[in-house]
């Protein structure tokens, strides 16, 4: 079976800086995959790629065999990848429930009212206050906002861009555990995150990128045990 998604020798630019530099990758279906490394590394222009949000200059990708580097990002959406971005990017006027409602754009189905409740039985505090404007949120809960509005797309696959960036650590243990659970209800995962431990704890292959590329691949156990790995993103000695 081909994977889900598979990114091939991908290049992206930004004018004549090179920010990824010919990487390959891969995520089957049911998998966490994670994408770590420092800043800079190319992370963040790696997902907003697959999403269609910048032209590769080079390489392939393809989404359940289909190649979709050329596909416009919301016919991406439609195809059942979904990305929930860095900084949240949120809607800060509209209401909780109509941010939600956004993440439904490409939806053709009208069954849309179970994923609202699904979206507030996953995030309580969501229902709670659904008619809040979601720009009053605290940080931690407009990035429940944020995975629960990619949620409503009802994506195959689920990109997450740095979920824990700037949380608490309280709320970083709620918002990583729903990526376990939402993996335990069918949805593949590719995670970005700079907190390494987290995100390899509960990947099934982690990927770490430097300055554009790939410089160690294996699964997540392996990873968290790997001397470069611990020395370099672990913090450890
Ligand atoms: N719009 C842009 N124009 C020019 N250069 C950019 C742009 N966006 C990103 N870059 C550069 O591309 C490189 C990769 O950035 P990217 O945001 O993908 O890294 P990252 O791994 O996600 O980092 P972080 O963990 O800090 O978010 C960096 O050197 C960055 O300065």
């Amino acid at each position: 079976m081909s994977p889900m998604l598979e990114v091939k020798d991908l290049v992206v630019a930004y004018g004549k800086i090179k920010a990824v530099k010919g990487i390959s990758f891969s995520v089957d279906e049911g998998e966490v995959v994670t994408l770590i490394g420092t800043n800079g590394a190319g992370k963040t222009t790696t997902l907003r790629t697959i999403s269609g949000l910048l032209r590769p200059a080079g390489g392939s990708i393809r989404f359940q065999g289909k190649r979709i580097d050329e596909t416009p990002a919301h016919d991406i959406v439609a195809l059942g990848l979904a990305h929930s971005p860095e900084g949240r990017r949120i809607f800060p006027r509209l209401t909780v429930e109509q941010n939600l409602l956004l993440g439904a754009f490409a939806r053709r189905d009208g069954d849309i009212r179970k994923d609202l409740q699904a979206a507030y039985d996953l995030f309580p505090i969501l229902g709670e206050r659904k008619s809040q404007a979601a720009g009053t949120f605290s940080g931690g809960e407009q990035q429940m906002l944020a995975m629960g509005r990619a949620m409503m797309s009802r994506p195959k696959l689920l990109m997450l861009d740095e979920p824990s960036m700037g949380l608490s650590p309280l709320m970083m243990k709620t918002v990583m555990s729903t990526v376990t659970t939402l993996q335990e209800q069918g949805t593949t995962i590719l995670l970005v995150e700079q907190n390494a431990q987290a995100a390899l704890k509960r990947a099934t292959k982690g990927y770490v990128l430097e300055v554009g590329k790939i410089v160690l691949s294996g699964t997540g156990s392996e990873l968290l045990e790997s001397d470069e790995v611990r020395k370099a993103y672990l913090g450890e000695d």
